[in-house]
Formats: C-alpha cells, structure tokens, sequence
C-alpha cells in the first residue's frame, strides 16, 4: 500500500515512548502504510516519491480515542427518557426501575449501532469496545463503519427486576448465562474471523450481581485461555453493593478478588461504590489496593451517573492509587471528547480542588490507558510501528482558538465540532467532520421511530405500578 504523508501539522500529540507520556510536536510531519505508523517527526524523508501528500496546515494530529465500554444497540433510544430518572427507593440508580422498561426491538437494532457508531467516528473514537446483547446486524455494520470494535456479548445467569421500587429481585437461570457465554463465543469467533482484521472478541458476564460465581470465573478462564479480555460491570450501585455484602460479606472488588478474576486482562466497569467511597460506610479501605495491585483496569463513564447525582471519588485517587483507567462512552451521545470533559471537570468537583487531574492525564486515559487494559501497545499513540489509527482536528475552528493548548481547547471547548478527518488502520473514515460509510441520519429517524413503539410498551414493563412513558419520565414541558 502507498504511503500517506500528513505533512506539517501544526500540532502533532506523539508518544514519547521513553517518558511514557505524550507530547506535543509542533511543525511535524506523521506517515503511514499498510495500516501502521512509518513516521513521525519532522522532514519529508520518509515519504515515498509516490506518497499521498496530506496537508497538517492548521491541523493537530492526534491518536484515535479508545472508548472501552459502550452500550451501542441498547443506548440511543433512551435519549430523552432516562436523563432524570433514578429510583429513589434504590438510591437513585436508574438500572432495575428504568433501564428495563425502554428497550429497543429488533428492527431498532440495526439503526441505534448505526447512529451510535457514527456518533463515535465523529467524536475521534477509532477503537471501541460494544457491550450488547448480541443482534444479527452487529459485525456487518461495525465491519461497515470502519471502526475498529471489540465485540463483546452481554450474557448472564439472572435477570434483575423490582416490583416496588426499594427492592432488586433476580430471576436466576444458570442454565441460560452458560448458553450465552456459548452463543457469545460463537459470535467473537465469528467477528475474529473477519477478513477486515479490525474485529476482537471480549468476554463481559454482564454484571456481578447477576453472574454465578461458577459464570464469572468459567468465562475469565475461558478469555485467559484465548487470549482476550474480560469485562463485568461492578461497583456501579448501591444496591448492588448491598447485594454483595449481603451475599458474601466481601465488597464488589474484594468478591470478584476472592474468585481471582481480576488480573490484567479484566475490566470493571464503573468500579464507583468501593469500600471508601463515602456512601458505601464500609469497614475495609483495600479496594483500591487490591485493584491496583492486580493490574485489573477501570473503565471510568462520569455521565451516565453524573446524570443521577453518583460519581467515582475521585478519578485522580485512583490513578494515584496506581490504577489503570480507561475512559467509556456507555450512555448517549457517544461522544468521547465530552466524556472526557466529564472526567476532568467531576474529578476536580469531587477532589474539590482544580489539581485532581491535568488535561493530559484525562487524554492519557482516553488513548493509552485505555489500550493498555485491552492489552494493546499499538493503539492510542502516534508512535512508529502503532496502528494508524489518527484523528485530524482542525485548529482553525473558532471553537479551537486560541490554541495555546490545542488538546485543552478540543476538550473544553470545540469537541467533535472540531473533529475534522479520521483514519482507522491508515483508510479514511470520516471527512470533513463526515461520515460517509454509515447512514446516520436515516438510522437517526428510525431510532426515534422505535423510541415511539418502545414508549406504547413501557406500562407493560413497568412491573412497579404499570406507569406510562410520560408518568415515568416526564417531558420537561407540559405539551399545550
Ligand atoms: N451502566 C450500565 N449500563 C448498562 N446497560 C446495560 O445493558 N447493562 C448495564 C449495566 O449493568 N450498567
């Protein structure tokens, strides 16, 4: 493949492999072919005579983002729905209550991956991983878009209800979370059978309260001995860490320990609700420690609890504390660059001082940290030899000025107005802040369309009190 030339950029973030940091290169030129970085620096020497010559003028090159937990079939439909929801019997989580009671059928599928991926390319994610329940359209569309995705099947041994609002029900059938664990590695076989090359599989049992212990381990097991990750959602409640207390008298963390699934190749996601966070008024201070201390990554989603008043204290705590985290969308809109101002601005909110995390650390977060818990040395930097999964975002944006500090300026201010152009494995997938391989807004007007059908059956999924959409959530204005 011919070489591509982004020539004098006037900002590039490259990794200085010797600091472990990023850095700023400014005036600098990056190349890449057959889909890995060849160059990067200044000088035109590494162009072949029949490179492709791309312009940097006014541009700042930077590592495509890694989002490492993302819900991308289940999400887009709840926009408008469960902004303000939260059970105030279940200490204002939105999962038993809410969450069930909008879900997108079938046809929806297709469309939400659709819109939910776009939305991705156009914020700078280059590599995410998708924790859905598995769909029939799911390795074609994300084949289609071009990202570079981890196909991770949800699959579990209960199902989680509440008929009264204060109290979590699980409805268990071992029986089913072994099938899925089975279906689920079908489908990563599948995907990692790929011919675009761009497909992992990753093993998620979906959440700690709703796995058998036999489950969690089995399929931790099972990702070790192929290779993958493992990712299960924990710490993400206070419900569930009275679930887990209640059962073992171990927090989350400490339990998922005690079945030695946590080691470098598992994720927790949201890990919030650890045994020194100030609601959870438990005994033991080690979680932190113990999640450092086995390497296990946390990937770290400020909106979707900020929306219902929970946040992880604090993200610049845990990195401290020698954690690694990666930063994940898991909400709508799937936009990385106002996650990571999330994470920047909740942080210092929660450490109460404007010293809890620099700009650069949240970037470290949204690029390297993230690949490091997917176990990739070739993703999140621009480094000779990485993948050339790059972002091109345009300085001339009056949202990008001044630009003293172009990252600063993307995150606080321009985010993905300012995303100009993206490429995954060296090919082009977004142009002139476009899309073009996904038809997003037609997937955008069949969302809401199953966003209608999803609302005429929320009072026969609300088990509580059988409310309609508008009594369970209703609109910010009264319609006249
Ligand atoms: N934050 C969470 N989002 C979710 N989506 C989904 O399908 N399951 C979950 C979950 O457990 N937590």
């Amino acid at each position: 493949m011919k070489t591509t030339l982004i020539k004098n950029a006037e900002f590039v973030v490259a990794w200085d492999d010797t600091r472990q940091q990023h850095v700023y290169m400014k005036n600098a030129d990056v190349a890449f072919a057959d889909g890995r970085i060849t160059h990067v620096g200044a000088g035109a020497q590494a162009a072949t005579p029949d490179a492709q010559i791309v312009s940097g003028s006014g541009m700042m090159v930077m590592p495509g983002l890694v989002d490492i937990h993302s819900h991308l079939v289940h999400e887009p439909i709840n926009k408008g729905y469960t902004d303000e929801t939260g059970s105030p019997g279940l200490y204002n989580s939105n999962l038993y209550e809410y969450m069930p009671t909008m879900e997108g059928d079938d046809e929806a599928a297709p469309a939400q991956l659709t819109l939910a991926a776009a939305e991705l390319l156009m914020s700078g994610v280059t590599t995410v991983v998708d924790m859905s329940v598995a769909h029939e359209h799911w390795i074609d569309i994300m084949v289609q878009s071009g990202l570079r995705a981890y196909i991770a099947p949800m699959f579990r041994s209960a199902r989680w209800y509440t008929r009264n609002g204060h109290v979590v029900e699980y409805d268990w059938n071992e029986k089913a979370g072994e099938a899925g664990m089975e279906r689920a590695l079908a489908l990563i076989d599948k995907a990692e059978a790929h011919e675009c090359g761009r497909l992992t599989g990753m093993l998620v049992p979906a959440q700690i309260d709703t796995c058998t212990p036999e489950l969690l381990k089995a399929s931790h097991q099972e990702a070790k001995r192929r290779g993958i990750g493992w990712q299960t959602h924990a710490a993400q409640s206070l419900p569930e860490f009275h679930e887990i207390t209640r059962r073992h008298g171990l927090t989350p963390v400490q339990w998922l320990h005690s079945l030695g699934v946590l080691d470098p190749g598992s994720i927790v996601g949201h890990g919030i609700f650890v045994d020194d966070h100030p609601n959870t008024h438990w005994g033991t201070a080690t979680d932190l420690s113990i999640l450092s201390e086995t390497g296990a990554s946390v990937a770290h989603c400020p909106t979707v609890f900020m929306r219902r008043g929970m946040a992880l204290r604090d993200f610049g705590r845990y990195r401290r504390a020698g954690i690694n985290l990666g930063i994940g969308t898991d909400t709508y809109p799937h936009n990385m660059i106002e996650e990571m101002r999330h994470v920047g601005y909740l942080a210092r909110l929660m450490a109460q001082t404007p010293r809890a995390v620099t700009t650069g650390e949240v970037f470290h977060a949204a690029t390297v940290g993230g690949a490091k818990a997917l176990g990739r040395e070739d993703l999140g930097r621009i480094a000779v030899g990485a993948r050339a999964d790059l972002v091109m975002v345009d300085m001339t944006h009056h949202l990008m000025r001044p630009s003293r500090d172009p990252v600063r300026s993307l995150v606080y201010a321009a985010a993905d107005r300012a995303v100009h152009t993206v490429y995954i494995d060296g090919r082009r997938v977004l142009h002139e802040g476009q899309v073009h391989s996904l038809d997003y807004r037609k997937a955008a007007e069949q969302v809401d369309e199953a966003q209608r059908r999803a609302e005429a059956l929320v009072p026969s999924r609300d088990l509580v009190a059988g409310r309609s959409a508008q009594q369970m959530s209703p609109l910010s204005f009264d319609v006249v």
